[in-house]
């Protein structure tokens, strides 16, 4: 897409109103806000799907949302949305479609790209993960020596980890529990041991997830695994194809690997691999949850595909949400934004999100190859709640930086949680309505002051508030809420990068590192090339030589 003629982010007569506006804003308070409007807790809400979204403790009134609305509308977020859900190339520099909404459609979707109709694959695809997943649950699919599979191990890394292995323990609570799951990601031999070391290789699959199939980590931990299996099994090469499947783009490098391609699990370029765990990347996880509970949670991405596609702006959660972050990136100097969910079994979904944000939106050039001079994408973090509150919540409550927080939650624990433990979900909640409290309108000093605190310690005790959460609250963490709140956050990524005029789907800053780690690993074991390292990394790795006895 040419954005050659567009005006830059910064000089458009949008940005100017939002700046104009942030200045008369000002100091004022979320105290203020809400008692200037005391339908606001109620008003600034918004509902997709199972998900109830306040947006009422954000630094925002009205008019700062129509403003923000009109800079989305300047800068063609609703065109480029329809471009992508269209089929169009979209990925500029990698001159790809972005159609991860038709891993998700339904089967008489028609969504085409270079003039064909992905769906019907789509739908191939899920039918024989969802045979293959039927007949390794049942036990119908046996090893090489006849045993039933009871350990599933995922290798793979970026995009081929992270989805399935966050998803995997978000719907714990809904996986086979005879059968192990495990995910192999780091190049770390500690990885793989760890994951295989009580394993019976007689009753293991590997499944190799990679979209290029070239990915070093990836290829280097699958040899090692054939390796494992082989030897443990007293076996020869025909004994991967029982033990060995794989899920790739790549058809060439799986059966150069040895794998039958019979037994691969294809998905497409026009997949991200940070936007590939609903495809045929999320085969371990179907494969623990079953073919039903997955679709359920495509059904969930899809109905906040459709609400992101037709709800009109106001309505339009992920629009909302993205703007908040330019909001506060632009205008408040914000450098990092916080997702801090109030379940354990969320405990990887930040991580996950660390990969779907960071790697779509840490770009310092525009679509056209200018740099670009306003914020661009944050740095994600955050932990499961309440563990986060012992820890780094101090500075967020008291610390000198904005940092923009989301809180997710859930009104019922899940479903299987020992009768004994359903009565702390109350106190959990309690603090997940308690920190948003907290962080909106703090404590003044006269506040401190009342309880008879010391006037030394008042400074200390006084929590100046106004900092900004977004909470979004479900029932219960289904596998349709799963999906319905990835989808969330893609879309979100989405509008950002759409107003940044940023290329949120390629990844060229991780090119760098792979390419001197390739150089530098011959030097390590007495290689040549180490007369073209700076003096640092010479040093470092001479020293590291020196500690290997080379
Ligand atoms: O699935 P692959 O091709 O092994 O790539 C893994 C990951 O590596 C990256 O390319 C980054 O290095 C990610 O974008 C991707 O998810």
């Amino acid at each position: 897409m040419n954005t050659r003629s567009r005006t830059r982010l910064n000089q458009t007569p949008e940005w100017t109103a939002l700046g104009k506006h942030r200045e008369q804003l000002g100091t004022t308070h979320l105290r203020q806000l809400f008692a200037d409007d005391p339908r606001r807790g109620t008003g600034f809400t918004l509902r997709v799907g199972d998900l109830h979204v306040d947006y009422s403790k954000h630094l925002v009134t009205d008019e700062t949302l129509r403003l923000l609305r009109e800079l989305a509308a300047a800068t063609g977020v609703a065109e480029l949305r329809d471009a992508m859900f269209r089929g169009e190339k979209i990925n500029t520099t990698e001159d790809r479609a972005v159609l991860h909404t038709a891993l998700r459609a339904p089967r008489d979707a028609v969504i085409e790209v270079d003039g064909e109709n992905v769906v019907p694959g789509v739908h191939a695809v899920l039918d024989k993960m969802a045979a293959f997943s039927d007949r390794v649950r049942s036990g119908e699919w046996t090893g090489h020596t006849g045993r039933r599979i009871k350990n599933v191990v995922n290798i793979g890394i970026g995009g081929s980890d992270l989805g399935p292995a966050m998803a995997y323990e978000v719907l714990r609570s809904f996986t086979d529990r005879e059968l192990t799951v495990r995910f192999v990601s780091n190049v770390d031999g500690a990885d793989l041991h760890e994951a295989v070391r009580d394993l019976d290789p007689a009753e293991t699959l590997f499944v190799i997830a990679s979209k290029t199939f070239t990915t070093i980590e990836t290829i280097t931990n699958a040899t090692s695994a054939r390796n494992w299996l082989l030897t443990g099994l007293n076996a020869g090469q025909d004994a991967v194809a029982k033990h060995f499947v794989a899920l790739s783009t790549n058809a060439g490098k799986v059966a150069e690997f040895g794998i039958d391609t019979a037994n691969m699990f294809e998905f497409w370029d026009w997949v991200g691999g940070r936007y590939s765990y609903d495809s045929a990347i999320g085969l371990s996880l179907m494969i623990a949850i079953g073919p039903d509970r997955f679709r359920e949670m495509l059904d969930g991405f899809h109905l906040v595909d459709e609400h992101f596609r037709t709800a009109p702006a106001e309505e339009n959660v992920p629009l909302l949400l993205g703007l908040l972050g330019v909001w506060y990136g632009a205008f408040f100097d914000a450098q990092s934004h916080a997702v801090l969910p109030y379940s354990h079994y969320l405990s990887k979904f930040t991580a996950y999100l660390q990969q779907l944000d960071m790697e779509s939106n840490g770009k310092s050039v525009d679509r056209d190859g200018n740099p670009v001079d306003w914020q661009t994408g944050p740095v994600v973090w955050g932990t499961p709640g309440t563990n986060g509150q012992h820890a780094y919540y101090q500075l967020i409550h008291q610390g000198t930086k904005v940092i923009p927080a989301d809180f997710i939650g859930f009104a019922e624990p899940v479903a299987d949680l020992l009768p004994g433990l359903v009565a702390q979900h109350d106190l959990l909640m309690a603090n997940f309505f308690a920190q948003t409290q907290a962080l909106a309108f703090g404590k003044t000093p006269d506040e401190v002051r009342a309880e008879g605190v010391a006037e030394e310690l008042v400074p200390h005790k006084t929590f100046k508030g106004n900092h900004p959460t977004t909470t979004i609250l479900a029932d219960r963490l289904t596998p349709s809420v799963l999906g319905q709140l990835i989808a969330l956050y893609e879309h979100k990524v989405f509008v950002q990068g759409a107003v940044w005029n940023i290329d949120s789907f390629d990844q060229w800053g991780v090119e760098l590192g792979k390419v001197l780690a390739k150089k530098i690993e011959p030097v390590l074991t007495g290689g040549q090339g180490g007369e073209q390292l700076d003096s640092s990394t010479a040093a470092l790795v001479e020293a590291y030589r020196a500690r290997r006895g080379r």
